[in-house]
């Protein structure tokens, strides 16, 4: 643990591999493509957008997506009724998809100023000039950025006039969404711009793109300040870092909250206290001060964050001759572990180092010998126990940890408590007479991705009013 603070707060010495992350360099430089001084421009005029007032928005934001998204629940709850004649009113949703619409449509509010609905509206048709609305735009981009990154321009070229069977096909299609994506955001910093010049409030004024154009507009040198297509970048690396990481996570944990009733019964009555019975989430009073209100949702997503940590592993260039603090552990009966004898590690540069996440999440040493327990309680503070803050790593730690955990914890926290307030969360039909073993194991499984995937995120949803 010791090493790995030492690693994760010198971003001098330890630095990000940041040629590996140029490709996300699409509509300039940007804070997750970028190191040293480059990266310190962006992170300074990043930060502050990422306010309190940003993140009332991006709960108000979750609670109207998710009451869209209830609304599809049960139009498709009466018609599977009725074409089945079945009296269980039960429906089986697989979460990866509808989490991550839910995290895309948050972020395209909360984060460039748009807000779109759940559905795609015949009536949004795209704007003059352009041949997909945004809604279309970003979320095509999103689906493609793989194909925008990695061929190279003339290739790109190449494909438009010699057709590759399927490759063709979606790289032209990632360069049309890129680049209207790219026009629809251009004009959004035109006109946040504007309605900062005018001092106009607008509905979109705490997003964090209206944010970045604030902040790059106030009069403190101009070395702080990001051009138009860094600003839009940067918005755009938002959206990518934070969408999937976030919808991953919580599709873990709504397969977590059927495998353990127990832990769903508490946030249950957690959200009963602030939301009553029979009330739509919160009504329209709930806001982002009902967030402190929910301690033990969130002791519940810290839990699925540490068995189920996104980004697995972190990999840092060393830049300098550096020693770096070990410890021996002693092994002990049933998995437990003490404290051995500490020592030093000569780690010289050109080395790389690699902080893995994943294995501190599962040190006895620091969680306790129930380690491989999901056991939100774990994460609750009492007079007598303080929960081990630096062996918990899933938003990295130091300076170039995440800009957008509070975000991702409150959209996080706001769907959890909305979804159990409405539906009691249970094991899917084929999983209900397995052994527990079995049903977590088919239900928590996943594959290496870009993040960890989920692959059978499959629950059953019950009305609760
Ligand atoms: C559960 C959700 C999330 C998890 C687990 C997560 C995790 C992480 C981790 C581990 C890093 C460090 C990566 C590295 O050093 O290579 C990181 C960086 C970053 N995250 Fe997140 N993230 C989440 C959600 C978000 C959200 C919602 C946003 C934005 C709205 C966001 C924006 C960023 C950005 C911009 C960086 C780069 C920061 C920098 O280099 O200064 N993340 N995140």
């Amino acid at each position: 643990m010791e090493a790995i603070k030492a690693v994760t707060s010198d971003r001098i010495v330890f630095r990000k591999d940041a040629v590996t992350y140029e490709p996300l360099n699409i509509y300039g430089k940007n804070i997750v493509g970028t190191d040293q001084g480059e990266w310190k421009r962006h992170r300074t005029v990043a930060a502050p957008a990422f306010s309190e007032a940003n993140n009332a928005l991006v709960w108000a934001e979750t609670i109207r997506i998710m009451s869209d998204w209830f609304n599809q629940l049960d139009t498709a709850q009466r018609a599977e009724k009725s074409a089945s004649n079945s009296l269980s009113s039960d429906l089986t949703v697989e979460m990866v998809a509808p989490m991550t619409q839910i995290t895309l449509l948050i972020t395209s509010v909360a984060g460039f100023g748009r807000q779109v609905s759940w559905d795609d509206d015949s009536s949004d048709v795209p704007a003059p000039g352009y041949a997909l609305t945004f809604r279309s735009a970003m979320i095509a981009a999103v689906e493609n950025v793989m194909f925008r990154m990695l061929p190279p321009d003339w290739f790109t070229s190449f494909s438009s006039v010699v057709k590759v069977p399927y490759l063709s096909a979606r790289i032209l299609q990632a360069r049309q969404a890129f680049d209207e994506l790219g026009s629809y955001m251009l004009e959004l910093v035109s006109s946040a711009r504007a309605s900062v010049t005018e001092g106009r409030s607008s509905a979109s004024r705490a997003a964090l793109l209206h944010n970045l154009v604030e902040a790059n507009m106030s009069p403190e040198g101009d070395s702080k300040c990001l051009s138009d297509s860094e600003v839009l970048s940067n918005t755009f690396v938002f959206l990518l870092a934070g969408h999937e990481t976030s919808a991953h996570t919580l599709s873990f944990a709504i397969s977590l909250l059927a495998l353990y009733p127990e832990a769903q019964g508490k946030i249950y009555e957690e959200v009963r206290k602030i939301w009553p019975e029979g009330d739509t989430i919160g009504g329209s009073t709930s806001s982002y001060k009902d967030f402190p209100q929910l301690p033990y949702t969130l002791a519940f997503f810290r839990e699925t964050l540490r068995l189920f940590p996104p980004v697995i592993r972190l990999p840092r260039d060393v830049h300098t001759d550096v020693m770096l603090p070990a410890q021996r552990l002693n092994a002990g009966a049933k998995g437990s572990v003490t404290p051995g004898e500490s020592f030093s590690v000569a780690v010289p540069a050109g080395s790389i180092v690699v902080i893995d996440i994943w294995a501190l999440h599962m040190n006895p040493l620091y969680w306790g010998d129930d380690v491989e327990d999901f056991k939100p309680a774990r994460f609750i503070d009492s007079d007598t126990y303080r929960w081990p803050r630096d062996a918990f790593l899933a938003f990295s730690g130091g300076p170039r940890s995440c800009i957008g955990q509070r975000f991702a914890l409150t959209e996080s926290i706001c769907i959890l408590a909305s979804l159990v307030h409405r539906y009691e969360v249970l094991i899917p039909e084929n999983l209900m007479h397995k052994p527990f073993e079995e049903q977590r194991e088919a239900m928590l499984n996943w594959t290496p991705g870009l993040t960890l995937v989920p692959t059978n995120a499959n629950v059953r949803l019950r009305r609760r009013t």
